[in-house]
């Protein structure tokens, strides 16, 4: 839907910031840019609204080229978030998000109520929508800038280091909600990001950059850590890239059959632990055998550590299983437990494949 034929963007300096770029971003994903400073992932994305003209080469829009479009009428149609939101301090959110439903000549009665939409879509509450940004935090600040890029309907949303000024916990709340309301609204969104594992967390797709504005590869995540096109993306995806690459490797894995007791019952004969499951066959914690005694109760139940449903990733998988005290990570499908696998188990699926 977005495609790149041949894009060059040399600086009046001579420093050539994006080289013979050539890619296809498709329609209604998340395609990520991401590479070291200074690769022209910025440059890149500019081009695509015109806030950078290329100095040859064109980039079209659903078969358009940018280049025929009206510089500031194409920037009103393409939703755009940038790093410290860049909201006006002295307007409400209300009326920073307002902004571009206003300018493409919506009446105020439109633009409000699609902006109240956008606030309540990327989770801030009337009540928020009041305030001035400096009565925000961080992060919120950076749901309002994402809620005023929604506001007019785009078909894309473009987003520069949108999360790398906010901590990381909040960083992944709005990771999730990003990919969330991609999902739920189709936009096709292109971001940039320095950082790699945002990339691969995100990405639907991902163009790696590499110095002078050259792309190395454009890939899945899944195929970008199983399958780096040379040293320079191998360097670039990580030492831990193994590791990593599970979260994209499915498992056929068959849990194995896991004795279960309910609260109130005595703890069957054996050693080790034992799965305390409640009434709907949900699993509720572990019983050490070697301090219960009698019928089971829920306060002696251990944690059960993270939770694997059927069809997650070998990661996930791993994960249950490290975290258990039991070492058997439980496995569950539509809540209810059907069994359990150890970290052996996992690593010998993965032996197989
Ligand atoms: N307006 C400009 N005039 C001259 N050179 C520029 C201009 N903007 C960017 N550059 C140069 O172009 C190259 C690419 O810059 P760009 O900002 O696109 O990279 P980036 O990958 O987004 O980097 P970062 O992650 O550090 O923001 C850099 O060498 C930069 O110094």
């Amino acid at each position: 839907m977005i495609r790149f034929e041949g894009v060059t963007k040399r600086y009046a300096d001579g420093v050539t910031a994006v080289d013979d770029l050539t890619l296809e971003v498709p329609k209604g994903g998340i395609t990520v840019f991401v590479g070291p400073s200074g690769c022209g992932k910025t440059t890149s994305l500019r081009m695509i609204n015109r806030m950078v003209e290329p100095t040859e080469g064109r980039i079209l829009i659903n078969d358009q080229d940018v280049a025929d479009r009206k510089p500031a009428q194409l920037r009103r149609s393409i939703g755009y978030v940038i790093q410290h939101a860049g909201l006006f301090p002295h307007r409400t959110v209300l009326k920073n998000v307002m902004t571009v439903p206003k300018l493409i000549g919506w009446d105020a009665g439109r633009a409000r109520s699609a902006a109240m939409e956008a606030i309540e879509k990327v989770g801030l509450t009337a009540n928020q929508a009041e305030r001035y940004p400096a009565q925000l935090s961080g992060g919120q600040q950076q749901r309002v800038g994402v809620a005023r890029a929604l506001a007019s309907d785009p078909e894309v949303v473009l987003m520069d280091e949108p999360f790398s000024a906010v901590d990381p916990l909040v960083r992944m709340d709005l990771q999730a909600e990003v990919k969330r309301l991609q999902r739920e609204l189709g936009i096709t969104v292109v971001l940039v990001t320095h950082d790699i594992d945002e990339a691969i967390v995100l990405g639907d797709h991902v163009a790696v950059l590499r110095q002078g504005g050259k792309l190395a590869q454009l890939a899945s995540p899944g195929e970008l850590l199983r399958e780096p096109a040379d040293d320079f993306v191998a360097s670039f995806v990580g030492k831990d890239r193994g590791y990593r690459k599970l979260g994209f490797t499915g498992t056929h894995l068959e849990p194995s059959p896991e004795q279960t007791v309910s609260l109130g019952e005595d703890v069957p004969e054996g050693r080790g632990w034992v799965l305390a499951v409640g009434e709907g066959g949900e699993p509720l914690g572990w019983v050490d055998r070697h301090t219960s005694g009698g019928p089971v109760e829920r306060d002696e139940l251990h944690r059960m550590g993270a939770l694997a449903e059927v069809g997650d990733s070998a990661r996930v998988f791993l994960d249950a299983a490290l975290s258990a005290p039991s070492r058997r990570g439980v496995v569950v499908s539509e809540g209810r437990v059907v069994g359990t696998v150890s970290a052996q188990q996992v690593v010998d699926s993965l032996e197989q494949v």
